[in-house]
């Protein structure tokens, strides 16, 4: 099996959780795709749900896939948001932000009432930060911006490498708000609690890609079958469910 089969194993899990009559946020990535295309499926079959897109990639995805939408503004408070991550430690925190989607993303969840992470299972680790932190920043003063969080990156360990995210075009990435990305080398984050506060206090820094407290279950599938992990779990998946 490859890692597009784990993906979307673990994406076909996450149905499981979907009810008729709920009000979805709808994640983004590669992952997030398998999951709005299978979605895509249970409508064609009748199923009865409303989704949020968490950018502008997932939203042509749904309606390629016949999954109807809403938005936040007609739909302030959603039930689930189904989304992928990029790293997903014991505790279920994550790092996000590798689809350059951060900020929908976090303000989708923030609006639901429950997460559920999805993932291949190389996305679980024991630390956070061997993925470089995406942070969504404003185009005005990048410049300074990118130094203060080279500048903290360094003071809390890291090698402080902050990198501008570019398209193949050698552009800046820009994202579905305006804004720029930014990848930051923090290194090993023992406190991500400390570098989220201290990254909120950094004029310029729209959100960054530290999810804290979201995640209430993720499905994880591998070569070793398809496994749920809860946050208090602070040991290895436990529970086999394919
Ligand atoms: O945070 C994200 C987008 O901003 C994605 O969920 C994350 O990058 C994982 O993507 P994939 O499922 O393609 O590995």
């Amino acid at each position: 099996m490859t890692t597009e089969d784990f993906k979307r194993a673990a994406a076909e899990a996450a149905l499981a959780y979907v009810e008729p009559g709920m009000k979805l946020g709808l994640g983004t990535g590669t992952t997030a795709a398998h999951f709005v295309e299978l979605l895509g499926e249970k409508v064609a079959d009748g199923f009865d749900i409303v989704g949020v897109p968490t950018s502008e990639a997932t939203r042509e995805l749904a309606e390629r896939h016949g999954v109807p939408l809403t938005t936040l503004k007609d739909t302030p408070e959603l039930d689930l948001t189904v989304d992928g991550a990029d790293e997903i430690d014991p505790q279920l925190r994550l790092i996000k932000g590798g689809g350059a989607a951060l900020l929908r993303e976090k303000i989708v969840a923030f609006a639901s009432k429950r997460m559920i992470v999805i993932a291949d299972a190389t996305k679980r680790v024991e630390h956070l930060g061997a993925f470089p932190l995406p942070i969504e920043v404003v185009p005005f003063g990048k410049e300074s911006t990118r130094r203060a969080i080279a500048k903290l990156a360094k003071e809390l360990g890291g090698s402080g490498e902050v990198d501008i995210r570019r398209a193949e075009d050698e552009c800046p990435v820009v994202t579905d708000s305006g804004h720029i990305i930014v990848d930051a080398h923090f290194g090993r984050i023992d406190d991500p609690q400390k570098v989220a506060d201290a990254l909120n206090r950094i004029p310029g820094v729209v959100e960054h890609g530290l999810f804290i407290g979201f995640a209430e279950r993720a499905i994880l599938a591998g070569p070793d079958g398809v496994f749920e992990l809860e946050p208090l779990d602070l040991s290895a998946p436990q529970r086999k469910i394919a």
